[in-house]
Parts: structure tokens; sequence; C-alpha cells
């Protein structure tokens, strides 16, 4: 066992930049874009590299090939996350993206991919189909607002399906329930980066005491999180006594517990738990897409026109597209997919994703962290345990060995040569890897879709005209901070 340690521990670390001997290379990590440095560095350092933050080592993966080999193929070490303190002071019951690989972690797993596999999502679809059409007429009506009708949409399909519940008002309780859950997680400091975190003896000192301050204002927060947790599980339990539930996430796993006779505290945490995430992790993260897909469309009218010619050669303005013809719209397929390398939405969303929360962890917008269980060697490399890994979905997404002129929004490389294709692969990265992929992308992918073709087939999506009536060109831009929606995006 020494001799193995020993060996171990002579094996490199993989590459990185150099660094400060304390901060690590907190000071060369850009906040806003660290993605783009990581992907200039994996030029210098190669398809994985070392970094150091405050002591915690951070090995990021630049390339598919690196992160299918780790986190894929070697799952059973790398499919851990990080803790979070900050956040059960928060009162988060257990919540998929935060709980460490185990018992529970394939449990909630369980819960989510069996209700969101690739052949249950297909009974959401008329969901989802109703959703695009309302989308469709609320964009009619609501000029300039197509940011509030695409959050609109994701949101309403998210709500329906983990609570049964459909949003009918700007005032709804449970769009107030996303907005204070989303405030309290972004300004409760970075979850795993707080010094609550990083000691977590401090949450019982007292408030005067210095490092203290985020888990006080935990605790202030502790009712908006109750809220996401108990309105849904008190109304749901309100419907289905009433009689009046709509099939749901949240009551389908009631009435099992109920059947099985085991409607235990636990249990009830568990389902409160996994749909609260579903709620959290699947409406913004398809609402940033789609924010994405509009700014490319007013960017580049040449790919509105191929779709379009696409959609109306098949239906000829008889009828709105529907499921059944995705098969035959190959272009709006690639759509869906550049749209997905162009600019990545995840980790991201706006205020209240999870995701985006996560990635805060060490100061990078790369993917998720996953946690190395254990020292592992990959090509000679030393991978430290306890290191957060992060699968560098940027890096991945515009690796111009794999994607040519990648900057460049280009849908038609994905199809054939005969169709004046590239044959380029599908990007992959955009819903992670291993065991820790995201267990919603089917339903995503659906939504998007419908959203992107429905629009398509009605819309022309064209530059805002300034006072001086010239087109205004919108920047290709990330907002700042937190987020990943698209900046200025009208
Ligand atoms: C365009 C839409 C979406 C994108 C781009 C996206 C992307 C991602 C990514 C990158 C991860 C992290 C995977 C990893 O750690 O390797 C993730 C995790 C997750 N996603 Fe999604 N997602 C989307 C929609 C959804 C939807 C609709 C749902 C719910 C129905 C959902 C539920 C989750 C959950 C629960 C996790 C945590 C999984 C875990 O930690 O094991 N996502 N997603």
């Amino acid at each position: 066992y020494y001799l193995k340690n020993k060996k171990r521990s002579n094996l490199p670390l993989p590459p990185g930049p150099p660094a400060d001997p304390i901060l690590g290379h907190l000071r060369f990590i850009p906040p806003e874009a660290p993605e783009d440095q990581f992907a200039k560095w994996s030029k210098i350092y190669g398809d994985v590299m070392h970094l150091r933050v405050l002591g915690r080592d951070m090995i990021i993966l630049n390339t598919a090939e690196a992160a299918i080999d780790l986190m894929d193929k070697r799952s059973w070490n790398y499919s851990d996350r990080p803790r979070f303190p900050i956040l059960d002071i928060m009162g988060w019951v257990p919540t998929l993206t935060f709980i460490g690989y185990g018992k529970r972690f394939q449990k909630h797993r369980r819960l989510l991919q069996q209700y969101f596999s690739k052949q249950k999502v297909v009974e959401y679809q008329p969901i989802q189909l109703r959703e695009a059409r309302r989308l469709a007429l609320n964009l009619l009506d609501n000029p300039g607002k197509h940011e509030d009708m695409t959050r609109r949409f994701s949101t309403s399909i998210i709500i329906r399906i983990a609570y049964g519940h459909e949003i009918k008002s700007d005032d709804d309780p449970y769009i107030k329930i996303a907005e204070d859950s989303g405030y309290a997680l972004t300004h409760c400091g970075p979850p795993g980066g707080t010094p609550i975190d990083l000691f977590p003896a401090l949450q019982h000192f007292p408030s005067w005491f210095p490092g203290t301050y985020f888990a006080g204002k935990a605790r202030e927060f502790n009712k908006y999180i109750r809220a996401l947790h108990e309105y849904p599980f008190a109304e749901v339990r309100k419907e289905m006594a009433a009689g009046i539930a709509k099939p749901s996430f949240l009551s389908y796993h009631l009435e099992r517990l109920h059947r099985e006779e085991n409607e235990t505290p636990e249990e009830f945490d568990d389902v409160k738990g996994a749909s609260a995430v579903i709620f959290c992790a699947g409406a913004d993260t398809t609402w940033s897409n789609l924010s994405i897909f509009m700014l490319a469309m007013t960017l580049h009218p040449e790919c509105q026109i191929r779709a379009q010619a696409e959609i109306d050669a098949l239906l000829d303005g008889s009828r709105l597209p529907e499921v059944s013809d995705r098969e035959s719209l190959p272009y709006i397929d690639c759509i869906v997919k550049e749209t997905h390398r162009w600019l990545n939405a995840v980790p991201g969303g706006e205020s209240f994703s999870l995701q985006r929360q996560l990635e805060v962890v060490a100061n990078t917008r790369t993917g998720i962290p996953h946690r190395a269980v254990e020292d592992d060697v990959y090509k000679g490399m030393l991978i430290p345990k306890g290191a957060l890994v992060f699968a560098n979905t940027r890096g991945i997404s515009i690796n111009d060995a794999v994607y040519h002129d990648p900057h460049t929004y280009k849908p038609s490389r994905y199809l054939p040569k005969s169709q004046g294709g590239q044959e380029e692969p599908e990007p992959l990265a955009q819903f992670g890897f291993g065991r820790r992929i995201c267990p919603g992308r089917h339903l995503a992918d659906t939504s998007l879709w419908l959203a992107m073709v429905t629009i398509l087939s009605l819309y022309q999506i064209r530059k805002v005209k300034g006072p001086d009536g010239k087109e205004i060109t919108p920047e290709v831009a990330l907002d700042s901070g937190l987020t990943r929606s698209v900046f200025n995006a009208s």
C-alpha cells in the first residue's frame, strides 16, 4: 500500500500555468468568461490541465475524448460532487445536483431517469406542443418581449410536468417562488466557496464572528427555500385529496408512496427535493438556449431562409409543424445542435439556476464540477483524490481540431457532404458526461425543437431599428457575473 501510494505521489500532475504560492491560480482565472482563458491555455497545456485555487485541486478536461475517458468510462471515480454546507443551512432537502455519489444519489437519479427517459418523455409532447403554440401567440401579442415569452414557455412546461400546475399569469405563486429561491441562491455567496463551506464549524459561531456572514444570510433565506419545497407539496396534496390533481412528477410519486404505505418524512423529503430540482434545473437552461437561438437567427438571416424553405417544402403553410415532422426537417435539427455548440447555455440560465451556482464553486464557468473520489492516473498523470474535475464544455465545443471555423454559427456543418455539409460530429458536451449527465436532456431536446420550429414557421426574426432608422446589430456576448444568458439580444 505504502509503495503504491509512494509511486502515485511521484507521478506528475497534469500541466498548468504558473501559479501564486498560496492563492494558486485564483488571480489568473478571469471572473468573466474563464472558459475562454481555459481554451487558450489548453493550446499550451493540452487536453488535461491542472489548476489550484486556494489549495483546491482543479482538473480541466479540454477535449471530449478526455471527458469521455474519465467521466464516462471511469464514472465510478468521477460521479461525486463537492459538499455545500451553506446550502444545508439554507434548507435544501436532498437535491440531485448537490448530492454526492452514493445510495441517495442513485435513488434520486432513478426517480428522475424513470420520469424523463427517452420513451417516457413522449407522453409530455402534448404539453410541449400546446406551450409552443401558446408561445407563438404570446410573441404576437407581446412585441419586443420575446425574452419574457420564451422564459414563460420553458417555465410553464417544467411546472406543468413537475407539479401539474398551469401558469396563467405573471403573478402566479410559482413564479414568485422561483424568483425568491433564485434570489436566495445568488445572494448567499458562492456555494462551496464561502468561509462556511471551507470551515463548516463557523456556522455555530456568533454572527459578529468574522466569516459567519453567509451563514446569517442562509438562515434569513431559509423561508424561501422552505416555500420552494413546501408550497407545491401542500398544493398538490390538496388537489389530490380533492380529486383534481393533474398528472405530474410529484403526484405520481405521492401516489406511489401511498400505495407502498411508505409515507415517511424521509421519503417525502426525497420527492420534494426531486421535484424542486426539476423546477430549478429545467426551466432556465431551456430558456437560455432559446435566447441564444434568437440571437443566432437575428445575426444569420441566411439560416432562417434555409430553415423556412425546408419547412415550407414539407408543409406549404397547411399546418404548424409537429414532433412527427422532425425526421423530415433535418436542417432544423442542425439548428438545435449548432445552438448548443455555438454558445453553451449551461451552466447558466438565469438567477435561479442551480447549475450556475455550482459552477461558481471554483470560480469557473466550465460545467458543473464532478469530484474525484480516489487518486487516479490518466495518461501517466495523477488526478488527485478530492480534485474538482470540470469538462470544459466551451473548450470542447469550439475545438478547432474538431470543428472548422468553430466561432461561426453554421448549422449545415453537421449535414452530409452530399447536402453541402461537412459531416462534423454532433456536439456532445452540452448535457455533461457520465453518471451525472443531465437527466432532463430528452425533454429539453423536444422543447427546444418545438419552440424553434414553431417560431421559424411563423416569424422572421430581424434586427430592431434604432431612432435613426438604422438596424442595430446585437452583440454576441453572454451577460456578465454569474449568468449565461444572452446580453442585449433585442
Ligand atoms: C437546454 C436544456 C438543458 C441543458 C443544456 C442542461 C445541461 C445540464 C448539464 C451540463 C448538467 C451537468 C451534468 C454533469 O454534471 O456532467 C445538467 C444536470 C442536470 N440537469 Fe440539465 N440541462 C437542461 C435541461 C434540463 C431539464 C429540462 C431538466 C429537468 C427535467 C434538467 C435536470 C437536470 C438535473 C436534475 C441535473 C443534475 C444531475 C446530477 O447531478 O446527477 N436539465 N444539465
